[in-house]
């Protein structure tokens, strides 16, 4: 990649900050366009989208399926180029990957080989060295106290998730980029995952940007919820979540849950049947 980052990758630097604010890991989306090229296809994936996340802001991604969401994510993350437009970090232009915006999939990236202990000591060990007891004490708050030493395939799903939650808590980041994180997981142990996502962000206050295909999910978590067009992919529209933190369960009978719910619905329908269509036609 040819653009340039200023921040270097290193977490012990403090990062520029956002504004006056002192605060750490706001977004910017400017005008971003990305299309891909395999074999001369040309497939735009997302053009003109623009976003604004404040630093510590929950906001969650809906849409329909190859919207782009997925493509927006991965050039916060820095895996890919935008084509056109930019992605902005507290300022700074993403160009690369960075530890301060940790990155969690539907499949966890844990190292098979290695146990759960070594998989969240990894990335520090790779920069400043670990911090004696930190790791243990991520593991104890996401459940995992007495699974230190096992190895990942032996766990079960919602548990592999809460060590890949873990890994990615270890590295500090400013940023937390989710996409589908708990969509592979059932219903009750998804959650857990939730309460257990919350709880940390409600006490830490990182920004969080959060993919999913569950509207309900969405928002119980998400101070604002964006809905994304058909592709090429832009927001169609912003859901501000005016329900009080901190939240729990039982917010979901609430009226206005169910009220920013059927919006929510009614504007990813639109875009769903759009989709099919595009999809019919070719
Ligand atoms: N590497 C690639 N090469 C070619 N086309 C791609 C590539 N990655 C994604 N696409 C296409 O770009 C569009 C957007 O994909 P993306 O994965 O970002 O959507 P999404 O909204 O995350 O989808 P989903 O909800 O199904 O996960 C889709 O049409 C997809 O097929």
């Amino acid at each position: 990649m040819s653009k340039p980052n200023t921040p270097p990758d290193d977490s012990t630097t403090a990062g520029p900050t956002s504004g006056t604010t002192g605060k750490t890991g706001e977004i910017t989306i400017d005008d971003l366009r990305k299309v891909y090229d395999p074999n001369g296809e040309h497939v735009v994936a997302v053009d003109d989208m623009n976003l604004e996340v404040d630093a510590e802001e929950f906001v969650a991604i809906l849409g329909p399926s190859g919207c782009g969401k997925s493509t927006v994510m991965d050039c916060i993350a820095g895996y890919l180029e935008p084509t056109a437009g930019d992605v902005l970090v507290d300022g700074n232009r993403v160009s690369e990957p960075d530890p301060k915006r940790g990155v969690v999939f539907q499949e966890n990236r844990l190292f098979p080989w290695k146990t759960v202990q070594e998989n969240v000591e990894f990335g520090p060990q790779m920069r400043d060295g670990v911090e004696e007891g930190r790791a243990e004490s991520i593991l104890d708050e996401m459940g995992l106290d007495g699974f230190e030493d096992s190895y990942p395939p032996g766990l079960s799903g919602g548990m592999q998730q809460r060590a890949e939650l873990a890994r990615l808590l270890a590295n500090d980041p400013d940023i937390m980029l989710m996409d589908e994180p708990f969509s592979a997981l059932d219903a009750l142990t998804k959650e857990i995952m939730q309460e257990k996502l919350l709880e940390v962000w409600e006490r830490d206050n990182r920004t969080v940007l959060f993919i999913t295909h569950d509207v309900e999910e969405a928002i119980l978590l998400a101070d604002r919820v964006i809905v994304m067009t058909a592709r090429p992919g832009q927001v169609k529209d912003v859901i501000d979540v005016d329900i009080d933190r901190p939240r729990d369960r039982e917010v979901v009978t609430t009226d206005r849950f169910t009220e920013l719910r059927e919006r929510a619905l009614s504007v990813i329908r639109e875009e769903a049947e759009r989709a099919l269509e595009q999809e019919a036609g070719g």
